[in-house]
C-alpha cells in the first residue's frame, strides 16, 4: 500500500485514478500549519501539493518514506528542489495541463486592464452610476510585447492576433522561422520596451527573470505602456512599477502574481490603476482536473511501474531516445558496478568516454546510470537516477565525461575508468546489434563477456592446463559455467578468465582457486539491476531475461 499525502486545494475529480487505485490510500490534509505537515509526512510516500504549501529542505528531512512530490501545477519555487534531489525524491509537475487556464486569465486580465472593468464594477455596486470615468482603450492595432514564448506565451500570442494586435516575442528560444509561422516578430527586450502598447509576461522565476522588468527597463518603455503579469512575482520589480505608474509613465498594470504572496503592500493593492487577482490563472475546473489527473496517473506510474515522465530533477528522454537507449541505461550501471568491485576502494576520479553512435545521442542519463552504479556499492539504496550526481559532489569525486570523434572498431563504445590515488581500474563494453551488451575490456585486457549476475574474475599466468584446473575445482563445488573467456596481453604473461556463473561463489570457493598453482587472484563479481528509476525499467528486464 502507498499513502499519498494531498495538501492544497485538489480536484477531487481530478485525484479519481488515485482513490480507485487498490493499493493507494489518500489522504487529504488541506489546512495544515508547517509543523504539523513536519510532524506527518514521514507516513507518505507521496506527496501533491498546488502553490501554497511550502515543500522545504527542512520538512523533507522528516520525510523518510517519501519517494515523490508532485506539483499540480508548472512552477516548483514552493518546492525545494535540491533537497528533493539529495534525498532521491523524485519532484514531477504538470507541465502544460494549465496552459489554456493561464492563457485565458493573461487575456481577461488585459482585456480588463484597458477597459477598467474591476473599477467599473466596484463603483457601479457601490451604487454610483459613473459613465465618464472609465473611458478604456482598444487592443485593436495596438503592439503587444511577450516575454516568454513558451506554452502560455505563445498560446497569449495566438489569441493577441484575433484581436488584430501586433506581436512582438522575445524568448532565447524564439527562432525567426517560428515568430514567421506565429504571424509575429521576433524581437530583442529593448525594441519591445520601445514599440509595446502592452508587455506581458510568460517566463519562470529565474536569476535571469529576476527583476527584468526594474526601474532601468521601464525607462525604455514607451509612454503609456500597461504590463500584464501573469508567470511569476518578481520578474517585475514592483516598487519600480509603482513608481513608474505614480510618474504617470506606465498607464496601468494587471497582476496575477506577487514578490510575496499573499500580497498586502498597500501601494499595489490601492492603487487605481493596478487590478489584482490572488494567483488565479490556473484556476478553472477543467485546469484543476486535468493536473491533478496527470499528477495522479504519473504517481501511480512511478510507485507501481517506476517509469517516470514529467521528473523536474531528471533529464527527461523521449520515448524514442528512451526505447533506442535502454540496453546501454542497463549496461550503464553493470560497467559501474563491475569497475567499482575490481578497484576496491572508492573512487576520487572518474572518467567516462562515449564513442561512435553514441556521440550523437543525449547520454546524460547514461552517465548517471554508471555513477549510480558506482555508488550503489558503498552507498546502495540510498543512491538512484535522481540523486546520483548530488550525493558524487557530496562525495567529493570529481568526474569527467567526453564524447571521441574515433570509434575504437565498435559501432558504439563507452569506458569508463576510476581512480583512487595511483590505482586506475577501466571496463570497456558496448551494445552488439542483435547480440546485445558485451563487456569488451578489463584494463589492458580485450574480452567478450556478456554481463550477468555471477562473474568470476581470475587474473593467472598463461600457461597450459589452467582453464581446466579452474573448470573442474568449481565442478568440484557443484558450480555451473555458463560462458568462459579468456584475455591475455602477451603470450606466457599475466592472463584473465573471466567466467559467468549461474550462481554466487562463496569465500571457501575463492580461497580454494587460489591455492591452484599460477593463479594469481580469484575475485566473485556481483551485478544487480536495476535502478528503480530507469525509464522503462519492465521492459528492460524483459529484454534481459
Ligand atoms: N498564474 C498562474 O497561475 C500560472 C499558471 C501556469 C503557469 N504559470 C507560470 O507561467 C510561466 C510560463 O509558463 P509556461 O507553461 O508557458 O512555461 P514554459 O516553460 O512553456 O515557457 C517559459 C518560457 O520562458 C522562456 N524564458 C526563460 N528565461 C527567459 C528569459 N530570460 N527571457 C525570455 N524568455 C525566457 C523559456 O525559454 C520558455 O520558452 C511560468 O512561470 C509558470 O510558473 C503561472
Ligand atoms: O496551483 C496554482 O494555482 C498555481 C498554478 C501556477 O502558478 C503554476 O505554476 O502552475
Amino acid at each position: 500500500m502507498f499513502k499519498v499525502l494531498v495538501t492544497d486545494g485538489i480536484s477531487d475529480t481530478g485525484l479519481k485514478s488515485l482513490f480507485d487505485h487498490p493499493n493507494f490510500i489518500v489522504e487529504r490534509q488541506p489546512t495544515l500549519k508547517p509543523e504539523e505537515l513536519k510532524n506527518i509526512i514521514g507516513d507518505y510516500e507521496a506527496l501533491i501539493v498546488r502553490s501554497q504549501t511550502k515543500v522545504t529542505g527542512e520538512l523533507l528531512q522528516y520525510a523518510d518514506r517519501l519517494k515523490v512530490i508532485a506539483r499540480a501545477g508548472v512552477g516548483v519555487d514552493n518546492i525545494d528542489v535540491n533537497a528533493a534531489t539529495g534525498k532521491g525524491i523524485i519532484v514531477i509537475n504538470a507541465p502544460g495541463a494549465n496552459t489554456i487556464a493561464a492563457t485565458e486569465h493573461t487575456l481577461a486580465m488585459m482585456l480588463s486592464m484597458a477597459r477598467m472593468i474591476p473599477q467599473a464594477h466596484k463603483k457601479t455596486v457601490a451604487g454610483e452610476w459613473d459613465r465618464n470615468s472609465f473611458k478604456g482603450v482598444e487592443l485593436y492595432k495596438k503592439t503587444l510585447g511577450v516575454i516568454g514564448m513558451g506554452k502560455i506565451g505563445t498560446e497569449v500570442a495566438k489569441r493577441a492576433k484575433s484581436f488584430g494586435m501586433n506581436i512582438l516575442g522575445y524568448d532565447p528560444y524564439l527562432t525567426e522561422e517560428r515568430a514567421e509561422k506565429l504571424g509575429m516578430k521576433k524581437a530583442s527586450l529593448d525594441l519591445i520596451a520601445r514599440e509595446s502598447d502592452f508587455i506581458t509576461i510568460h517566463t519562470p522565476l529565474t536569476n535571469d527573470t529576476k527583476g527584468l522588468v526594474n526601474d532601468d527597463y521601464l525607462s525604455k518603455t514607451k509612454k503609456g505602456v500597461r504590463f500584464v503579469n501573469c508567470a511569476r512575482g518578481g520578474i517585475i520589480d514592483e516598487k519600480a512599477l509603482v513608481r513608474a505608474i505614480q510618474a504617470g509613465h506606465v498607464a496601468g498594470a494587471a497582476l496575477d502574481v506577487f514578490e510575496k504572496e499573499p500580497v498586502a503592500d498597500p501601494e499595489l493593492l490601492q492603487n487605481p490603476n493596478i487590478i489584482i487577482t490572488p494567483h488565479l490563472g490556473a484556476s478553472t475546473v477543467e485546469a484543476q482536473e486535468k493536473v491533478a489527473q496527470e499528477v495522479s496517473e504519473e504517481i501511480i506510474e512511478i510507485l507501481e511501474t517506476q517509469s517516470i515522465r514529467n521528473a523536474v530533477n531528471m533529464p527527461q528522454m523521449s520515448g524514442e531516445t528512451q526505447q533506442k537507449m535502454q540496453p546501454y541505461l542497463l549496461l550503464g550501471e553493470q560497467m559501474g558496478q563491475l569497475v567499482v568491485q575490481l578497484l576496491k576502494h572508492a573512487p576520487s576520479k572518474i572518467e567516462i568516454n562515449y564513442y561512435g553512435d553514441l556521440i550523437e545521442e543525449d547520454t546524460e542519463l547514461l552517465t548517471r546510470t554508471m555513477i549510480k552504479g558506482i555508488l550503489s556499492h558503498h552507498l546502495s539504496d540510498s543512491v538512484n537516477l535522481i540523486n546520483a550526481l548530488h550525493l558524487l559532489k557530496e562525495q567529493g569525486v570529481s568526474y569527467n565525461v567526453q564524447k571521441n570523434a574515433t570509434n575504437k572498431g565498435f559501432a558504439n563504445y563507452m569506458e569508463l575508468s576510476i581512480t583512487k590515488g595511483l590505482e586506475t581500474t577501466k571496463i570497456g563494453a558496448t551494445v552488439l546489434n542483435g547480440y546485445g551488451a558485451r563487456i569488451v575490456k578489463i584494463n589492458e585486457y580485450r574480452i567478450d563477456v556478456r554481463p550477468e549476475s555471477h562473474l568470476l574474475l581470475v587474473k593467472h599466468q598463461d600457461v597450459p592446463g589452467m582453464i581446466g584446473k579452474v573448470g573442474s575445482l568449481l565442478g568440484d563445488y557443484h558450480i555451473n559455467i555458463g560462458t568462459m573467456q579468456v584475455g591475455r596481453t602477451a603470450v606466457g604473461g599475466e592472463a584473465i578468465m573471466m567466467l559467468t556463473l549461474d550462481k554466487q561463489i562463496t569465500a571457501e570457493v575463492i580461497r580454494a582457486l587460489t591455492l591452484i598453482s599460477g593463479l594469481n587472484e580469484a575475485k566473485s563479481l556481483e551485478l544487480s539491476n536495476v535502478d528503480p528509476f530507469y525509464p522503462g525499467r519492465l521492459e528492460l528486464e524483459k529484454v534481459n531475461k
